[in-house]
């Protein structure tokens, strides 16, 4: 199997003060793809951090990470921006929506400064994903207008305009009541199942336990890994009872 994602020993601390706090230490991951991971840990542990370094959207201080088979180092600031608004798709738990835009627009709008394609398509397009994502009838909602479900919709209509090769998602089911946020796991479940890499944090035993390999950290460390089999409808209980297990197991 191909890896999109190969992470090597990396290291990033934050400076606080006039102290620095190491918050990765020595991470080393790889990433499949179409693989469907999840992070688990506790507050503080890193997650997010690992997230965005495996991205690109934070710097690292030593180490190395590659994606698609370029180290990420050699590029600039705008050639990393670049890259995550063609190759990759981020949800978070608040969809970064501008509110000045209806929900169609906000959709289009990373699309629409890629000169490339043409603004007819792009819009047929995001009509289209908005219909397989169940929200076709709010396009000239205000995203005011619209529930927290609906709204995360929106973010992953966003986040798939790029035929991602893998999607980030932070605690996206985080903000969601229980409905809406197996509803939005649902949707993330098809994208993958479709062959779309996804990576997501979250501290919810359910969400991870859709996934089929879970990463658990502590301070800063991948303390434990965990395989999950294919995920069917009849054993999501089974699964999720695994991951508590687990977590109790490795105190997290
Ligand atoms: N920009 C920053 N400046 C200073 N410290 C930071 C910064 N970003 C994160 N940290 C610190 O790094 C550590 C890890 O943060 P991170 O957000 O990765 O944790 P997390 O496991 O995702 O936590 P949570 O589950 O609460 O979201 C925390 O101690 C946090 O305070």
């Amino acid at each position: 199997m191909q890896k999109i994602i190969i992470a090597e020993k990396i290291m990033k601390s934050f400076s606080v003060g006039n102290e620095r706090h190491p918050v990765l230490k020595d991470v080393s991951v790889d990433i499949n793809e179409g693989e469907f991971v999840s992070i688990m840990g506790p507050s503080g542990s890193g997650k997010s951090t690992l997230l965005y370094a495996l991205s690109g959207m934070d710097h690292i201080d030593s180490g190395k990470v590659t994606f698609n088979g370029s180290d990420l180092s050699v590029f600039n600031d705008k050639e990393l921006a670049d890259i995550r608004r063609t190759k990759m798709g981020f949800i978070f738990q608040q969809p970064t929506l501008l509110k000045n835009l209806n929900i169609l627009d906000n959709i289009i709008l990373p699309a629409m400064r890629d000169n490339r394609k043409n603004n007819e398509n792009i819009i047929k397009q995001a009509k289209a994903i908005m219909t397989r994502v169940g929200i076709a009838e709010l396009e000239k909602r205000d995203i005011t207008q619209v529930s927290g479900g609906q709204l995360q919709r929106a973010g992953i209509c966003r986040a798939l305009m790029s035929h991602p090769t893998i999607i980030f998602g932070d605690e996206p089911t985080g903000a969601l009541n229980s409905k809406s946020a197996q509803e939005i796991m649902n949707i993330i479940s098809e994208i993958n199942a479709e062959g779309t890499a996804v990576m997501l944090v979250t501290h919810d035993p359910k969400v991870a336990a859709r996934t089929e390999r879970i990463l658990f950290m502590r301070d800063g460390m991948i303390v434990s890994e965990m395989h999950l089999e294919k995920f069917t409808n009849t054993n999501m209980d089974d699964r999720t009872n695994k991951v508590t297990a687990k977590m109790r197991e490795i105190g997290i």
